[in-house]
């Protein structure tokens, strides 16, 4: 069988994989992530300093709860662990 000569990023050429290619490619998902992240938090306070929000909750359980799910569909229990983390950070 003949192999492809063009690899796929990560790939090297006798068909192996470059961990630390992959590695790298892991390390700037994280960053964008971490990115989307912070920008998740502006916009949470943002939404938190409407005016209808004045002296409301800081915490809307409903809202969490349908959060929460979005998360858990895809990603079971772990799912609802990083919902619960991700709205830690952007509650402040
Ligand atoms: O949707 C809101 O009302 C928000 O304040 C945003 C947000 C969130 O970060 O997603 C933060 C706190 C609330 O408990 C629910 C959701």
């Amino acid at each position: 069988m003949t192999r492809s000569l063009i690899s796929m990023p990560g790939e090297t050429v006798d068909g192996g994989f470059d961990v630390l290619q992959l590695r790298r490619r892991i390390d700037d998902i994280d960053q964008s992530i971490i990115d989307l992240i912070r920008t998740r938090k502006e916009i949470s306070r943002q939404v938190q300093r409407t005016p209808t929000d004045v002296g409301g909750p800081r915490v809307e359980p409903v809202r969490e709860a349908d959060i929460t799910n979005n998360y858990h569909v895809p990603f079971g229990d772990a799912g609802s662990a990083l919902a619960a983390a991700l709205l830690q950070i952007c509650r402040g």
